[in-house]
């Protein structure tokens, strides 16, 4: 390994063992030790090990954040995204579908209409503010619907948290989910450096995050509080934050795609978005 990918290794390792890429996870320790965590330590224990791995630590994310993107990069970035956006409802539809519980459901629901808007209401859904947000950037949101110039890797990142919630217990579907206890962090952070160090961005633009930091404590407190109902061994606690940290690793996927593609070495796969040379610039 070169120094400087030493030195990033050890920036990045928060214990030792990492180096030699065995390191256990939270999840691991959990099943280890064999005791039932209480709720307060069960949460402590996902808010930790989530955190570590959120995508907000990711280079990507800290270029947008620090004014460093070019609008074709940005771009790119709410082209790929959209994915996940459309995404989500499925997803939730898929959890609904498999509870017995009306009263689980009932609740759930709210997740769908969040992102599907509901008819003759004033929300319009989360998607379709996405696409004003692709929209805003100056993307065609007809291009941006297709899907089809989205990087590989989202797709299968993607097509990996339906997979997680279709065949996962309902414990790790809904613990799949506790990413949300970090993205109004997530959100704080981009929406004013974004306003702050784009001028082409406005307020109107980034419309979708607004309603999203209401809408995600309330449905990660349902979520927390379901998990900690369901996970009543050690081995479930595990279980759910194992779910936790695939999550991340689904939304650090994406983000990696992104920088490999249009940051460094800028290998853009065949047949995804090609940024037009104009919006190369910042
Ligand atoms: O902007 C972000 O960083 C961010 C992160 C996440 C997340 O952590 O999964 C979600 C969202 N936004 C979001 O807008 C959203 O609707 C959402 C739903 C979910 C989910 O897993 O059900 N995560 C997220």
């Amino acid at each position: 390994m070169t120094d400087v990918a030493t030195a990033r290794v050890a920036e990045t390792a928060p214990e030792a063992g990492v180096q030699s890429g065995v390191a256990p996870t939270r999840a691991d320790d959990i099943r280890r030790a064999g005791r039932l965590l209480s709720p307060a330590e069960l949460e402590a224990a996902l808010r930790e090990a989530g955190f570590d791995r959120y995508h907000i630590h990711h280079p990507f994310h800290k270029l947008m954040n620090a004014g460093d993107l070019t609008r074709a990069q940005m771009q790119a970035w709410a082209l790929n995204r959209y994915c996940y956006q459309a995404t989500i409802p499925k997803k939730d539809a898929i959890i609904l579908s498999r509870s017995e519980d009306a009263a689980f459901r009932r609740e759930w629901r709210k997740r769908i209409i969040d992102h599907d808007g509901d008819e003759g209401d004033e929300n319009e859904g989360g998607v379709k503010r996405w696409l004003k947000l692709a929209e805003g950037l100056g993307l065609d949101t007809g291009m941006v619907r297709t899907r089809r110039h989205a990087l590989p890797a989202t797709r299968y990142a993607v097509g990996t948290y339906i997979d997680l919630v279709s065949s996962g217990s309902m414990l790790v579907a809904v613990a799949s989910s506790l990413t949300e206890l970090f993205s109004p962090v997530a959100i704080g952070e981009r929406v004013p450096a974004m306003l702050a160090r784009y001028d082409y961005i406005t307020e109107d633009t980034l419309a979708y995050f607004r309603p999203r930091l209401h809408q995600a404590p309330r449905d990660a407190e349902h979520a927390l509080a379901l998990v900690s109902e369901w996970a009543d061994t050690p081995d479930k606690q595990a279980d759910a934050v194992d779910a936790l940290l695939s999550k991340c690793d689904i939304l650090w996927a994406m983000l990696d795609a992104l920088y490999y593609a249009y940051v460094q070495p800028g290998f853009i796969p065949p047949g995804a978005f090609r940024p037009p040379l104009a919006e190369t610039g910042r």
